[in-house]
């Protein structure tokens, strides 16, 4: 499907929902066109809809709905709303399922019942509600519905809402990108980013669980009181559990303070988990939901760009001990992810700075795009500004560098859940990095660390014949006017050593490595040369 023109997005839900108003307001306001599916029927049956049903029956009327629709979800580029019940035809059905495979947005536009069912009967013409039409509305959206929520991949409410709040609500929601993330050990999940997306908290957590434990550290209340009144809002008893801010979370300690309150108020395998702040938070959250009662629903709210672009997303849990980072924890998929942009408003300059660290890992292994992006603005990114970047051009940059790299990071997680070896490439920078903040006792931020340890990856890369010193000086420049640090000089060698022993991609006595072979063509590297290990370090500490 890809190459040819499709809807920015299909507006499908209950008769009288206001798929048509609303939709023609979305248009509007994103200079788009419009199509109403009934209108395109009714021109290429050349006659009304009520007329067509009576002349020739409802089976045939799906089949000319499901022609129609299907050619306009492959040439048609605007807001397209669809009538009440074509997601009930199965062709349509898996028409829209591979429009979003293919990134497309699915919007259930769901009206307070009773408002649609007026607004359904108003003006009559409608052959599905000939009869008793309230008690006819009733039982279709009792069919429908389920299969509604199923169907798009966005859900809108817009109880009580005038059309012009609705569509704006809508506008927002199809503004978010989606990187999905699925695989052949994995309950597919997605990823959605952009500003608001937090609003589908209750869309994404799902109806089952009642009690939900929102883990935060205290720096991101603001965003957290948000959170805690829309899970409000949806019915859901929220506790609220307030962790120690960055690696003073990351503990067995706190996480075992955490399954003591679990224990206490009840929770129950139905029971959530929402994992809202930095990667920090999310790491914590995500190792408590993996392991209450072996493994509970859990959704990630990252608020750093660090915790959107890598730690929310692929299912590595964890804490840390006193021997390094990371080495307890579990490989446990969320059930989404909401990168929610306008969180972003109130981080630090140098805690975003230190979140473009992963993402220049991600285009050093992988995308030449996510490079050509953090060149082409990185004195815009360098001097980021909370209180202004969302009214500024450079949200749109950033929506963009966070769909890539989150892409990066479903590639790998995609095809090696538990990183038998194609997922280690996402390690790069790593085996140095993870040393080099143990060694600082945390107080280097991980971003700033990972840096280092991809020009140090780099130069084991060049000082093995792999890679030219061009590229080695492009690692330091490119990560240099980010403000990124290039090198460190702070630790013995022997403690790096010994450190870089326990990182997790080595086996036995032997270190193992990732390195490039070329730019965006990283290789594994086992047990390499003592002396290129350690030269390699000298370099980084100049
Ligand atoms: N699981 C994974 O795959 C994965 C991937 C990468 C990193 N990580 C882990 O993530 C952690 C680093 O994440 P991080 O860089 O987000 O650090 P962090 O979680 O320590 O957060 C940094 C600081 O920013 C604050 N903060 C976060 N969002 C904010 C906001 N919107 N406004 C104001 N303050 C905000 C935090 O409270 C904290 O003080 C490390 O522990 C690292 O190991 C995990
Ligand atoms: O997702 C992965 O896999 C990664 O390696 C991503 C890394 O950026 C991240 O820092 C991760 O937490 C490192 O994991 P670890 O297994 O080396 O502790």
């Amino acid at each position: 499907m890809s190459g040819m023109r499709r809807p920015v997005a299909v507006i499908i839900g209950m008769m009288g929902a206001g798929k048509t108003r609303v939709g023609k307001e979305v248009a509007q306001m994103m200079h788009l066109p419009f199509a109403d599916a009934d209108n395109e029927i009714e021109r290429d049956a050349g006659m009304k809809i009520p007329e067509y049903f009576a002349k020739y029956g409802e089976p045939e009327f799906r089949k000319l709905e499901s022609d129609v629709v299907l050619d306009m979800l492959e040439d048609f580029d605007g807001i397209f709303s669809l009538g009440g019940g074509a997601p009930m035809t199965p062709s349509i059905r898996q028409g829209l399922a591979e429009y979003i495979a293919d990134g497309g947005k699915v919007v259930y536009l769901m009206a307070d019942p009773k408002e649609a069912m007026e607004r359904a009967n108003r003006g009559g013409g409608r052959p599905m509600l000939d009869g008793d039409a309230n008690e006819r509305w009733k039982k279709l959206y009792k069919e429908r519905d389920p299969v509604f929520r199923q169907v798009a991949n966005v859900h809108v409410r817009t109880y009580g809402q005038t059309p012009q709040v609705a569509a704006r609500k809508l506008m927002e929601m199809i503004d978010q990108r989606i990187v999905h993330i699925t695989g052949a050990t994995i309950e597919p999940y997605d990823v959605r980013i952009g500003e608001g997306v937090m609003s589908q908290l209750a869309q994404v957590l799902g109806d089952k669980p009642s009690k939900v434990a929102l883990i935060h550290t205290q720096p991101v209340q603001r965003h957290s009181d948000r959170a805690r009144t829309l899970l409000r809002q949806a019915g859901y008893d929220v506790h609220d559990i307030v962790i120690p801010d960055a690696e003073a979370g990351k503990t067995v300690e706190v996480a075992n303070g955490i399954w003591q309150r679990l224990g206490e108020e009840g929770f129950t395998r139905s029971d959530a988990i929402v994992g809202l702040g930095g990667g920090a938070a999310t790491d914590l959250a995500g190792f408590v939901a993996a392991t209450w009662m072996r493994g509970i629903r859990y959704v990630n709210c990252p608020t750093s760009l660090l915790a959107m672009v890598d730690a929310s997303t692929g299912g590595k849990t964890g804490v840390n001990t006193p021997q390094g980072k990371n080495l307890v924890g579990s490989f446990y998929t969320p059930a989404g992810v909401l990168a929610d942009m306008g969180t972003l408003a109130s981080l630090p300059n140098d805690i975003f700075i230190e979140g473009l660290g992963e993402v220049a890992k991600s285009g050093f292994i992988m995308d030449p795009e996510i490079l050509r992006i953090l060149e082409t603005h990185a004195g815009e990114l360098r001097s980021f500004d909370g209180a202004t970047f969302l009214d500024s051009g450079l949200k749109d940059v950033l929506a963009e560098l966070i769909e890539h790299t989150v892409g990066v990071k479903a590639y790998h997680v995609s095809a090696d859940l538990k990183e038998a070896g194609l997922r280690e490439f996402l390690n790069y920078g790593h085996t140095l990095g993870h040393a080099i903040e143990k060694l600082e006792h945390f107080r280097w931020r991980h971003g700033n660390a990972v840096a280092v340890g991809c020009v140090y990856a780099a130069e084991l890369s060049h000082l093995l014949g792999y890679i030219d010193q061009d590229l080695v000086d492009y690692h330091r420049s490119l990560l240099g006017s980010l403000g990124l640090p290039t090198s460190w000089n702070n630790g013995s060698w022997d403690d790096v050593l010994a450190l870089m022993h326990r990182d997790k991609k080595a086996r036995g006595n032997k270190l193992r490595f990732v390195i490039l072979e070329s730019l965006g063509h990283p290789i594994h590297l086992e047990n390499p040369p003592a002396d290129a290990v350690e030269e390699a370090f000298r370099r980084i500490q100049r």
